[in-house]
């Protein structure tokens, strides 16, 4: 698979606090990536440091062979990179469509077929953003992602929080995306054993280092090294809290 993005010896984190060390894997076009750990062991600092939203320190970070690592946020966007980060942050006074349409850019994904991949989504298509639940709110987020046609989609905890039928429903579609081929996925969980079966490769951070990088498969297999470095959250299958 030809390379798209790589994450090269990096060092980042916030102000003087260093989070990230030394932290290296690579992505191909279409390939996925379940980015795995507990609590606060450095996953969303690194989607928001592919981002640009982090104090870079040391590393590089190529782009279809261009480093990235200097640029600022809104032209890593523009250059393929679509953050879905945890808050969801879409615009609660617009409606679905609106929130939709506003960031289209042009591409194999439109409105057409977003609403096939979130059915849900077309039904509360005239409703706004801040009528809409957890689970339609989530799904809303990673739609708009989706319009902006990103060569990597970046998900931060998309199940979080999620009632355990909702949960079910988003992996059967993030898994649909990801068999699509049309985009890389970066998705982080810390309940890994819902997101191997619909990855190729895990990373696995603690306190901001990798301490593994294999095939998901494998991984899914490995209870004693799941267990090591996830605990329990990592095998029990419906532990998400339910907010719905
Ligand atoms: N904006 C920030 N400023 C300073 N420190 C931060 C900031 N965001 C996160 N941190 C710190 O960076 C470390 C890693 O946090 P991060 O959110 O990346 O972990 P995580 O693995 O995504 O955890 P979670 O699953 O809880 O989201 C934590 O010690 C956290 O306190």
């Amino acid at each position: 698979m030809a390379e798209l993005l790589r994450m090269e010896q990096v060092w980042a984190g916030y102000g003087d606090a260093i989070i990230l060390e030394d932290v290296s894997f690579t992505l191909a076009a279409g390939d996925s990536l379940a980015l795995l750990g507990r609590n606060g062991m450095g996953k969303t600092t690194l989607l928001a440091t592919l981002m640009g939203a982090t104090r870079l320190r040391r590393g590089r970070i190529p782009f279809e062979g261009r480093d990235i690592a200097t640029l600022p946020s809104h032209q890593r966007a523009r250059a393929g990179l679509g953050w879905v980060p945890q808050e969801r942050d879409i615009f609660r006074s617009l409606t679905v469509e609106e929130n939709l349409t506003v960031v289209a850019r042009p591409g194999e994904w439109n409105l057409a077929r977003v609403y096939e991949m979130f059915p849900r989504l077309q039904e509360r298509r005239a409703n706004m953003g801040n009528q809409l639940s957890g689970g339609e709110q989530q799904m809303l987020a990673m739609g708009r992602a989706l319009m902006l046609n990103p060569k990597v989609l970046l998900l931060d905890e998309p199940l979080e929080g999620l009632a355990p039928i909702i949960v079910q429903e988003l992996l059967h579609i993030i898994d649909r995306m990801v068999r699509s081929g049309s985009m890389a996925v970066v998705l982080v969980e810390q309940h890994a054993r819902q997101i191997l079966p619909i990855t190729r490769q895990a990373l696995v951070l603690e306190r901001g280092r990798v301490v593994h990088a294999g095939p998901s498969d494998a991984l899914l297999r490995d209870d004693a090294a799941l267990d090591a470095w996830l605990g329990a959250g990592a095998t029990s299958e419906s532990n998400h809290e339910t907010t719905q």
